[in-house]
């Protein structure tokens, strides 16, 4: 078995584009790592075929593919519109509605009952991630009558925002538990949260899917104001973040959005936590073979900044070139990770800085092993793992080596997909011979090979923890 040759963590959309067997394996083939499933489109029936077929496939393909599912959270979007898509134009004087009927171009339904008291005249509305802007000129009962200030296509379902409005919204809605209990069901275990705007959002979440007796790997999508500011918060309570730009660029000035970016890798890293940079990667690629040279910067500039995972949306959901958007994106991965390796360039002073920060002792083990593959001729690291700690803490350096995490739980191995350059492995040997135990599983899966170098490390473990470089022949008898 090969291990892949880029580190970088790919979260694919999927979507009417990508959704057949045939699509779903060879994305695998291609190097996604997390399916992710945004349930503010398509049916539960859909759904539902798309995490089976994926479950069939990680059984079929022996690889750790995790299904993500998106809550859409309190999205204000439009509803059906009649000949969809519609074309604004600048100076177009266009009522919103929050009647449910069928929309044209001149009444168009938004699914948001309160929209006539949260907005006023002279309130900006943005349509489609903010391509499309409005202003309101005046409210009248349950239609706001609006000119159109940047015109654009529109089409039945797009987002819609309101920044800066505060819009009494719950961030968790009766319809993202009813989602959450759905998916439960199915099986699937990793959930992404969106417009959460402090850490008891992301617990509403966890306390509800333990009530069903499950324990969840959930991601912190930022994508308002709110959570930028309380990120500290939110970051004792996630397992992992997103950065989700679609509606963070309209939420807070755009201009912002690359140093946001940046900080919140940059924190994400040191707290070990997984961060997925997303949407508009290749934005191009729904509709073109080749990306836009914008467009590859900002996939390489995303790993420079540490970045675990990229994610694609539209591309791999609706897009015409799903499985080229992939093949784009890991070789971006593999070019910029080399470069990275070669020069030390890009992850500015993280092991200076983690350095600095209160550590315990898996901390400084996982520094340790960080140093031990700088200067020693190491072939990969190979860590047991129980709940994915230990080697999430040495992904945190984007060490040029493989990770190898070996756990008997499923879920740990599934939870390890969303961390840059660990390989999960499901390893159910309980032979107490630690060192045993790791070449098996290694051998039988004809990952290393005698004279190689490895470092064998475990974090804190049953009151015992563990840094040991081994030459693998000593390891055969
Ligand atoms: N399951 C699906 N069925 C049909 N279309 C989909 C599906 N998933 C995604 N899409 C389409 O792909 C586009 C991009 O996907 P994305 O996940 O970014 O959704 P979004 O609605 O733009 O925003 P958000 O991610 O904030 O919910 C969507 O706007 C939608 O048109
Ligand atoms: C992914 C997502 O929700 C966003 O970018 O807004
Ligand atoms: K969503
Ligand atoms: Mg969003």
């Amino acid at each position: 078995m090969n291990l892949p040759d880029h580190k970088t963590k790919i979260v694919c959309t999927i979507g009417p584009a990508s959704s057949s067997e045939e699509m779903l394996r060879e994305l695998i083939f291609a190097g996604m790592n997390v399916a992710r499933i945004n349930f503010s489109h398509g049916s539960f029936e859909d759904h539902s075929k798309v995490i089976r077929l994926i479950k069939k496939l990680c059984d079929e393909l022996n690889v750790v593919v995790s299904v993500m599912a998106d809550l859409p959270g309190p999205k204000i979007r439009v509803g059906e519109i009649k000949d969809s898509p519609i074309n604004l134009q600048k100076g177009d004087k266009v009522k919103l509605t929050t009647e449910r009927i069928v929309g044209s171009k001149d009444l168009i339904p938004v699914d948001f009952d309160k929209l006539p008291y949260c907005i006023a005249k002279k309130s900006n509305v943005y349509f489609n991630d903010g391509f499309i802007q409005m202003r309101c000129s005046g409210i009248c009962s349950n239609e706001a009558e609006c000119e159109v200030i940047v015109g654009g296509q529109l089409s039945s379902h797009k987002g819609v925002n309101l920044p800066g409005i505060d819009l009494l919204l719950d961030p968790v809605t009766e319809k993202d538990l009813e989602i959450l209990d759905f998916a439960l069901e199915e099986g699937v275990n990793c959930f992404s949260v969106s417009f959460i705007e402090q850490g008891s959002d992301i617990q509403k979440i966890r306390d509800h899917a333990a009530k069903k007796g499950r324990s969840v790997f959930l991601v912190a999508k930022i994508e308002r104001g709110p959570s930028v500011e309380n990120i500290d918060d939110i970051m004792d309570a996630t397992d992992a973040l997103m950065i989700a730009r679609g509606d963070l660029g309209v939420e807070i000035p755009i201009e912002e959005v690359p140093i946001v970016q940046k900080e919140l890798i940059h924190k994400a890293n040191l707290r070990g936590i997984p961060v997925i940079t997303a949407t508009h990667m290749l934005e191009s690629m729904t509709d073109n073979v080749r990306p836009t040279r914008a467009e590859a910067t900002d996939v390489a500039n995303a790993i420079l900044d540490g970045t675990d995972a990229i994610m694609l949306s539209g591309e791999t959901a609706v897009g015409k070139y799903p499985l080229e958007a992939v093949h784009t994106m890991v070789r971006i991965a593999k070019k910029t990770e080399a470069w990275r390796d070669s020069t030390g360039s890009g992850m500015g002073n993280i092991r200076d800085a983690i350095g600095e920060t209160e550590m315990g002792i898996s901390d400084v083990i996982s520094l340790q092993v960080y140093d031990a593959i700088r200067k020693l001729s190491i072939e990969f690291v190979v860590t047991p793992t129980y709940s994915g700690a230990t080697p999430r803490r040495i992904s945190r350096f984007k060490p040029e080596n493989w990770i190898i995490a070996m756990s008997h739980l499923d879920l740990t191995c599934e939870q390890l997909a969303y961390s840059y350059g660990v390989y999960p492995l499901s390893v159910y040997d309980g032979s107490d011979d630690l060192e045993k135990k790791v070449l098996g599983a290694l051998l039988s899966r004809g990952i290393g090979k005698s004279g190689d170098t490895i470092v064998l490390t475990q974090g804190y473990s049953g009151g015992t923890n563990l840094l040991k470089i081994i030459e693998i022949e000593h390891l055969v008898e």
